[in-house]
């Protein structure tokens, strides 16, 4: 059974669709990551199924029950990492954590928890001196303390430093081996390509790709990025005509063109035979496979900027 099933959801504020006929599904077990550019409908998609947020419409069913209907069953079997606020200052991490636990009937053991987020340090330790880091641990360990089978990870490492998000993504590799079933959102595209099974793009309130990190927008079948320098202006026109579609390249560089072609081989060896025959030099030619990135950017409608070396 799906931990996830959305079809045809629909949210309006007023008349204003911030959701429209969304469908998909998450596994047990899998880590699936929502993105999308901000204001693209993905805090609301996650509000419904946290049973926060009613809908106008469509079919939503979260383990096995309507998230509108679940009550307290249904909250207890969920958690929600919470940004912070509301957790008295003057308390240690250890009687946060035991307080929080007393607000469910099957809570997961204090200690456990406070070692799985890596707090064992702090357990002793007042919330009001935890550095920001920390405190999102807290925030962390607090939303499993539930012992819960489904984990909303709303922007969880936005303002971490690097140290920080690598360790916050242990965290949730920790927790993919304890089989919980995560839905993240994310604006980090490395974050998602390290933590998530599949991911699905949102646009104006519906899915514009779904696919696995390494598929989606097809990067990994033959999707490249072929980029050489240009000797002068004139010779752009000049080109061979051939099986690809000249991108914007980066800002201020005029002189590099990049190509982006889903047949390598057969560009590569028009360029390179055509530049032969006249005796020229493709200056600098490197071919990449897209960064998710850039297909993420290709996706939502921005321009793509860099890309990843080829590993295919
Ligand atoms: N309570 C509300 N009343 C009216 N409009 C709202 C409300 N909450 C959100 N919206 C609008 O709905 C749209 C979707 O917002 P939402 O917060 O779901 O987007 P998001 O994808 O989570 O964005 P971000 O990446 O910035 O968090 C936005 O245009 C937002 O302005």
């Amino acid at each position: 059974m799906a931990a996830i099933t959305v079809r045809g959801l629909r949210v309006q504020y007023g008349s204003f669709r911030a959701v429209d006929d969304l469908s998909f599904d998450v596994g047990r077990g899998e880590i699936f990551a929502l993105l999308g550019p901000n204001g693209a409908g993905k805090t609301t998609t996650i509000e419904v199924l946290e049973g926060h947020r009613r809908r106008t419409s469509g079919y939503v069913q979260v383990l096995g029950v309507d998230p509108d209907r679940g009550g307290r069953a249904y909250r207890e079997r969920i958690g929600i990492m919470l940004q912070g606020g509301g957790i008295d200052a003057d308390l240690t991490v250890a009687e946060t954590m035991r307080l929080y636990a007393r607000l469910y009937r099957r809570p997961r053991s204090v200690g456990e928890t406070i070692d799985l987020v890596g707090l064992t340090g702090q357990r002793g330790t007042r919330v009001g001196a935890l550095s920001g880091g920390l405190e999102r641990r807290l925030d962390l360990g607090l939303a499993l303390i539930g012992d819960p089978e489904l984990l909303f990870l709303d922007e969880p490492t936005t303002g971490f430093d690097p140290t920080a998000r690598r360790s916050a993504w242990e965290m949730v590799q920790r927790l993919r081996e304890l089989g919980m079933t995560v839905l993240l959102t994310s604006h980090y595209m490395d974050e998602v390509e390290h933590l998530a099974d599949r991911v699905a793009v949102m646009r104006r309130g519906v899915i514009v790709a779904e696919s696995t990190p390494r598929g989606l927008g097809g990067r990994d079948v033959a999707q490249a990025l072929i980029t050489f320098q240009v000797p002068y202006a004139s010779w752009r026109d000049e080109l061979v005509a051939g099986p690809w579609t000249e991108q914007p390249g980066p800002p201020g560089q005029d002189d590099v063109l990049t190509l982006r072609t889903d047949q390598p081989t057969r560009a590569l060896a028009i360029l390179t035979s055509w530049a032969t025959e006249r005796g020229e030099e493709l200056s600098g030619l490197t071919v990449m496979r897209p960064s998710l990135e850039d297909t993420y950017l290709t996706i939502t409608g921005a321009e793509p900027s860099h890309a990843d070396p080829a590993t295919a």
